[in-house]
């Protein structure tokens, strides 16, 4: 009786049959959003910049000059190259598969994994093709070689035939694949005109070698149907176009192009400053956007930044020391491209560059000529030097002002012996540790670093705000001294920039309750103050749970296994080996709670951060579930999960 109510019942069809395989591109069509970043509009046009990217490459690897895209009437696209052609030969692993028919159909296939067929190629996965494949109700690949057309089709990634001739081709060769989105991924979506007019005209500005022909039979009234792209002046006239006619501070925009030195490939950029508008950067690598930007756009900025700062030492400007690279994006408009071979993307969109040699090189290729630049056009340099001056003081004052605020602040909070604040004045590199109960908060001001660490001691636990109403929560005490420490609001009255601290550090003791509080805490801040922990300010401290010590030795452990594990190895010291456990923050002395848990050289962090593709909604619940265990588990788990070292 007592067992039937302590075993769960149910589970019981949760067997080897339930673990599935997903093979060929059928994971595609299930979880297109790892794929193509999801089923949206932007998603669906990436279908186009995959094919396009493969013509592109072929392009930069010299052996195609001519690309031609058409969107057609029914919502099917046609991109045309005259490369080499995708090679149709039997595939000497696939028996009775084509090359092509390898390449459609399979994840992970391609000619771009060892550099002997493209060197600095935007592709890289063996991907692209066949999500496009898997993703299309009907897509037919035509390539032009040897004087023949071969031609297949294929429906949802599925062939609908071998490959066949389709006629001959007696002075032309290349590739040419026509595919349609598929309506049960995408809905209603439809490809647009001036989405893939602005794609395409990107890509001849990228690349100069090439001429790409536009064509649409969808007219949105706003898109021209046809049109030929072709920009020798790359990157620099790209840039003049985008800026149309705002006033800008050079004359001629800073731009170039370098091949590397030390490696294959090239950078190339285009940049001026405008008062006009806000500054932006678009970069590229191999002629795919980075949206997030990455390693070269890094290296680019760390090029200019020095650039200016050596001009301005020069020309004997002191403040010149005082740019930083936020004031030389303020009103820089600038554009980076740059071609690397095996570039290291993060994900399948490659939304951001991870490749970190690329910060050198594009660094290095540009640096030099960048002070070139200013030498020589000293009217250009002179204007971009003072402007930049002028952007960065109007930041310091501005941060000073907010100083002055939050000194101010400091006044109003009338805590004495409460916020035990820090000493400097600026935000940077400032940290409030927020501390369970008044013994903690005594041995954490004896551990602290006055300058930079302050700290919040709460008395007992805050309220739940899950099940509190907002008006209750304006009349906590916790809650409004919280607030007012951190000097914002709550909910929609939540400033970022108001934020007093760089770093927010939960602390609480390594047990159950502590981690009741730490929940209660992060479920406060995740309702009330969300781009808080979005931008990366919230962190969970790791206060050690054993102290082993053997004569002189001391050493500090986080949890019962890697306590287990060091007392077996021993400390390297003679004679018995003394354990004690820390029944919570208030019995360590200030000295082990400064090694272990608050000195930034020797503690570990934990930064909190919301993860996107989990169901936040019952992560919230779980973290504020009836039972504390639960919530224990579940911190301890995703604290392993999460883990990332303080820098
Ligand atoms: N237009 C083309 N001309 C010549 N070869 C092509 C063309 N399109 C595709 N290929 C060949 O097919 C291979 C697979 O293409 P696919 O788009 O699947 O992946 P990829 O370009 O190698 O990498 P990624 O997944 O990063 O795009 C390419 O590596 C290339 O060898």
């Amino acid at each position: 009786m007592a067992d039937d109510l302590l075993t769960p019942t149910g589970g019981q069809d949760y067997d080897a049959s339930s673990i599935e395989v997903l093979e060929g591109l059928e994971p595609v069509r299930k979880r297109p959003g790892m794929y193509i970043g999801g089923t949206d509009e932007r998603a669906l046009h990436h279908l186009v910049a995959e094919v396009l990217d493969n013509s592109m490459d072929e392009a930069v690897a010299g052996h195609a000059n001519r690309i031609e895209v058409e969107l057609h009437a029914d919502g099917s696209c046609t991109i045309r190259d005259n490369g080499r052609g995708i090679p149709t030969d039997p595939h000497p692993k696939f028996p009775g598969k084509s090359a092509l028919e390898v390449i459609l159909c399979t994840l992970h296939a391609g000619g771009k994994f060892s550099g002997k067929a493209y060197q600095t190629s935007g592709g890289l996965h063996g991907v692209g093709i066949s999500v496009v494949n898997a993703l299309s109700d009907h897509v037919r690949v035509e390539v032009a070689r040897d004087r023949q057309i071969m031609a297949q089709e294929f429906s949802r990634g599925i062939p609908q035939g071998p490959v066949a001739p389709a006629g001959a081709a007696p002075n032309r060769r290349g590739t040419s694949v026509t595919f349609h989105p598929d309506g049960q991924i995408f809905g209603t979506l439809k490809l647009k005109p001036a989405r893939i007019h602005k794609l395409v005209r990107s890509k001849a500005y990228l690349f100069s070698g090439v001429e790409i022909r536009w064509k649409s039979a969808i007219d949105d009234g706003e898109t021209p149907t046809e049109a030929t792209f072709h920009f020798p002046g790359g990157l620099a006239d790209y840039l003049k176009e985008t800026l149309g006619t705002a006033a800008t501070y050079a004359d001629t925009p800073f731009a170039g192009s370098v091949e590397f030195k030390d490696a294959p490939g090239k950078a190339e950029w285009a940049i001026n400053w405008t008062p006009a508008r806000d500054g932006f950067i678009q970069s590229y690598c191999n002629t795919v956007p980075t949206p997030e930007g990455g390693t070269h756009e890094a290296g680019f900025w760390a090029a200019i930044l020095k650039g200016i700062r050596a001009h301005g030492e020069r020309v004997s400007n002191k403040k010149a020391a005082n740019i930083t690279r936020e004031d030389l994006t303020a009103g820089g408009c600038a554009l980076v491209s740059c071609f690397i071979a095996e570039p290291e993307f993060v994900g399948q969109t490659k939304d951001r560059l991870a490749t970190n040699a690329a910060q050198r090189l594009v660094e290095n290729a540009i640096r030099d000529r960048f002070d070139t630049w200013l030498a020589a056009d000293t009217k250009a340099a002179t204007a971009i030097l003072d402007y930049l001056v002028l952007r960065a003081e109007e930041r310091l004052r501005r941060r000073a002002e907010k100083e002055t605020q939050r000194k101010s602040a400091t006044k109003k909070l009338r805590l004495p012996g409460k916020l035990v604040d820090c000493t400097v004045k600026t935000r940077d590199g400032t940290e409030l540790f927020i501390v369970e109960g008044d013994s903690a908060g005594g041995s954490a001001k004896m551990a602290r670093k006055r300058e930079t660490q302050a700290l919040l001691p709460l008395r007992g636990k805050i309220l739940n705000v899950l099940g509190a109403a907002s008006s209750k929560l304006g009349s906590n005490q916790e809650i409004s001294d919280l607030c007012q420490a951190l000097g914002v609001g709550m909910g929609s009255k939540f400033v970022l920039d108001d934020l007093r601290y760089d770093k927010i550090i939960i602390m609480t003791d390594a047990d159950v309750d502590g981690a009741h509080i730490a929940s209660l805490l992060m479920t406060f801040f995740y309702t009330q103050m969300k781009p808080m922990i979005d931008a990366g300010h919230l962190y969970l401290a790791c206060p050690p749970l054993f102290r082993l010590t053997q004569g002189a030795h001391r050493a500090y452990c986080l949890d019962e296994a890697e306590k287990d594990a060091l007392y077996k190895k021993g400390l390297g010291g003679k004679g018995k080996i003394d354990v004690s456990r820390f029944k919570g923050l208030g019995e360590m002395d200030a000295k082990d709670l400064k090694e272990t848990t608050m000195n930034p050289a020797t503690r570990k962090l934990i930064r909190v951060r919301i993860d996107e593709q989990a169901e936040t909604g019952e992560l919230v619940e779980r973290l504020m579930g009836k039972k504390p265990e639960l919530r224990f588990e579940y911190i301890s788990q995703n604290a392993k999960f999460v883990e990332e070292l303080d820098v």
